[in-house]
């Protein structure tokens, strides 16, 4: 126990036995033959990816694929039935968020989860002041002012959050999650509700951030267009199974995919923005 307190262990981290803080430093996230069940239902079935530090990498598949199902996995707001989620050889599955949270794992929420009477600013500050208990001197360096220029939110740092429009709502979450320092950027739909414009914007930012912090990044979307320009990667999701992954011109062409997306083609969520 002393040595994890050396080591700068929080004290959930302490109770969980292992220790967070640096453990994952240019390190990868990976899943292993992850399962999980509500009750009789199985959404998840023996789903494994990995993300290197820097890399960003896309997750599509239909409407209840399975695809927030997994991201909760991975960030512990569920447990897995079985197989295991670890960020630099650290077991992060079956933990607590908090202890995610300080491990480096940064998430949005499909449905946007912000303190809607603080001000833009204050909501990023209580994530910075998060990231300065738990990630100590990696947080240190974060500018909260340069994130909020880079996501196009300066201008509004005073106003409550419940003020913003539905896109900027989405780009504060993903600075409030950029200011934990983390290792890994988990966004579930952040480019959902944007125009075009705004899309190419969070493109650039989301690079950005990803290159400065040389943080992982897994992105779920539902446009097209946006997750084959963002992603180097992409893993397909189909009632709870990785049917295909590879580049996005591998993945595009891949007749499984194409065969999934046909067949769901009325569904209206699955779109590009070029249609
Ligand atoms: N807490 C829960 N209890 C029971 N079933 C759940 C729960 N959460 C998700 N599910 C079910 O798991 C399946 C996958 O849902 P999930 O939200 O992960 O899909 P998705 O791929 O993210 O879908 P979408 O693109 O519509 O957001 C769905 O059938 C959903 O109803």
């Amino acid at each position: 126990m002393l040595q994890m307190k050396e080591a700068g262990a929080t004290p959930s981290q302490v109770a969980l036995g292992q220790t967070a803080v640096g453990a994952a430093a240019g390190q990868s996230l990976v899943v292993t033959n992850v399962c999980k069940s509500f009750g009789g239902l199985q959404v998840l079935k023996d789903v494994s990816l990995d993300c290197a530090a820097g890399e960003i990498v896309g997750l599509i598949g239909p409407n209840g694929a399975g695809k927030s199902t997994l991201i909760n996995a991975i960030t512990s707001l569920m447990s897995v039935t079985s197989g295991e989620v670890t960020l630099g050889g650290v077991r992060v599955s079956n933990t607590t968020p908090q202890f995610c949270a300080a491990s480096g794992l940064g998430r949005t929420f499909q449905n946007i989860k912000l303190f809607t009477r603080l001000t833009v600013r204050q909501n990023v500050e209580v994530a910075h002041t998060s990231g300065l208990r738990d990630r100590g001197s990696l947080s240190a360096g974060i500018d909260i002012d340069a994130l909020l220029d880079q996501f196009d939110l300066s201008r509004f740092a005073d106003w409550k959050a419940g003020a913003l429009s539905y896109g900027s709502q989405r780009r504060l979450e993903i600075v409030r999650a950029l200011a934990l320092a983390p290792e890994f950027l988990l966004l579930d739909e952040p480019a959902a509700g944007m125009n075009a414009a705004e899309t190419t914007a969070l493109i650039s930012a989301v690079r950005q951030a990803s290159s400065q912090f040389r943080c992982g990044v897994i992105v779920i979307d539902h446009d097209l267009r946006f997750i084959v320009t963002l992603c180097s990667r992409i893993f397909v999701l189909d009632a709870g199974r990785i049917i295909a992954s590879g580049t996005p011109a591998e993945v595009t062409k891949d007749p499984k995919v194409i065969e999934v997306y046909i067949g769901h083609s009325k569904n209206k969520k699955t779109k590009s923005r070029e249609e």
